[in-house]
């Protein structure tokens, strides 16, 4: 690795990277983590046919195209340390990257090209459009309806259904599909709802051949990487000389363990620290209720409690308290993780969160929390609710959510949630008894029905409506 002026810059000819991999959803973390692995294999002279070429579906991602493009997609990565120390790398695995509404034969032929082996996406835990309750697919969502029989598709499973479709009249091998997003059982969510798709839009034959013949490695990912603002832009000039449009800041720790089934090939990425195993299932259960949800449980009392970063929200005994008392919840909930050490794995956590450096907002960890909740941390309730344990940490999460989402209606201020009528429709119902809030089945399953957790919930509901 070359260092100039304190920036790794690329060691490797971009023009001998050819395109391998296409990505939905190039957000800050994909940059952060899947190409930062790709562009360290690269500067080892390695993967060089598996180049990214990212995909953007919406308005904002035109944006991102634009600034990638005018800088060769190239950019900054950041890492922050909590020590103060900072490392930046110039990226330059991505190679291209398409808008899919504004060009759909583009993203049309990669997926039919025998090049494209694998299409990996980042594409939030709201872009599965599956309930986390049955597993089933939405299929009348009308944004899958309007896909159906549609010329241009504009959803990812509409358009990965079309380019299997493609691939398999012109007999070429399916790619292989890796979701890298914060979904329990990421896979198989990912199977399930492309095959439900297919089976919308091109029937039974077609779907059986997909759920045959496509491969769908499960995956746990973990790099806390926040929004870009200004002052992130303003640091990348400032300490390194750089004029990035799109920089990303994310903490030096980085983990990715993957099912190793990928039937047309990968890249090395063991080379480059991550690892292959045989059953993601305990790593991606660790990770997501251990970390993400005791994020939740961050973001809500912390922004109840006026602050406004998650290193802030650390330095406030009442929730940190929460958070350890989530903590011993959630770890009563996991079986042994190959490799790991719990303990370790909790002390390391609660550093990482309290690092002040990468600033990351308790805004965006809030957001959506009616797609996480339910993915996170519901779980973990429902598990000790199951076995007749008590909860009353998560109950006091799902609280101080109810409090903040009450309040906000109250004062007329916007949701920040996806599924903002639905959450509205839950507040309204906590207004004779705050435990209403737990009646959205798709949310809680049946934890409404647990007298012991309603009482908890109800509780924690006075507790942080006083405050
Ligand atoms: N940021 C992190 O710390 C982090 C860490 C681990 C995993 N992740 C996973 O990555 C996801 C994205 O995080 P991010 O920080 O990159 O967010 P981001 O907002 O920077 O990017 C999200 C990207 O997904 C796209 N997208 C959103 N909804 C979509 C949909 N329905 N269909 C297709 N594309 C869609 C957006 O256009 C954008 O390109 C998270 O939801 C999570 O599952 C994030
Ligand atoms: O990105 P989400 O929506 O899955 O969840 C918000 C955060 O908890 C998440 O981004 C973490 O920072 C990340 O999962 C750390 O690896």
């Amino acid at each position: 690795m070359t260092n100039s002026g304190g920036v790794h810059t690329p060691t490797y000819d971009r023009a001998e990277v050819s395109a391998g991999i296409l990505h939905f959803g190039v957000g800050n973390f994909h940059r952060s983590h899947q190409a930062a692995y790709l562009d360290r294999l690269l500067r080892q002279g390695k993967a060089r046919d598996w180049g990214i070429v990212g995909v953007g579906l919406f308005p904002r991602d035109e944006r991102l195209g634009e600034i990638l493009r005018a800088q060769d997609f190239t950019y900054t990565l950041v890492e922050l340390g909590g020590d103060g120390h900072r490392t930046a790398t110039r990226i330059a695995s991505i190679v291209d990257f398409l808008h899919a509404p504004s060009e759909p034969d583009r993203v049309r032929e990669h997926l039919a090209s025998p090049g494209i082996r694998i299409v990996s996406l980042t594409i939030t835990e709201g872009g599965y459009n599956t309930s986390d309750v049955t597993g089933e697919f939405d299929t009348a969502d009308p944004g899958i309806l309007a896909d159906v029989g549609a010329r241009n598709p504009r959803t990812v499973f509409g358009i990965l259904a079309e380019g299997l479709h493609l691939r398999r009249e012109r007999g070429l091998a399916p790619f292989t599909v890796v979701s890298c997003d914060n979904v329990p059982g990421n896979g198989e969510v990912t199977r399930r709802a492309l095959v439900a798709f297919a089976r919308l839009a091109y029937g039974e034959e077609f779907a059986g051949w997909i759920e045959d013949t496509v491969s769908f490695p499960d995956s746990m990912v973990d790099r806390i990487t926040p929004v870009t603002t200004d002052a992130e832009r303003a640091l990348v000039r400032d300490t390194f000389g750089i004029e990035d449009g799109w920089p990303v800041v994310c903490e030096p720790f980085t983990q990715w363990v993957f099912e190793d089934d990928f039937p047309l090939g990968r890249p090395p990425w063991e080379d480059a620290g991550a690892q292959p195993v045989a059953d993601v299932a305990p790593y991606e259960l660790m990770k997501i209720r251990l970390l993400n949800g005791s994020h939740q449980a961050i973001a809500h009392t912390g922004l109840l409690r006026g602050h406004t970063y998650v290193h802030e929200a650390m330095a406030d005994p009442e929730v940190t308290g929460l958070v350890r008392r989530y903590l011993a919840e959630a770890v009563r909930t996991l079986r042994p993780v190959p490799g790991i050490d719990l303990d370790q794995y909790l002390t390391e956590l609660t550093e990482r969160f309290a690092n002040p450096n990468i600033r990351d907002t308790l805004a965006r960890i809030a957001t959506d929390a009616s797609d996480r909740l339910p993915k996170f941390l519901v779980p973990v309730a429902t598990r000790l609710s199951r076995e007749g344990e008590p909860a009353p940490a998560s109950a006091s999460v799902l609280a101080a959510w109810a409090v903040r989402t009450v309040r906000n209606l109250s004062e007329g201020g916007p949701l920040d949630d996806r599924q903002a009528e639905r959450l509205a429709a839950a507040a309204r119902a906590a207004g004779t008894d705050p435990a209403g809030f737990l009646g959205n089945r798709e949310w809680f399953g049946d934890l409404g029905d647990d007298k012991r957790f309603t009482a908890d919930f109800r509780a924690a509901y006075d507790y942080y409506g006083r405050g």
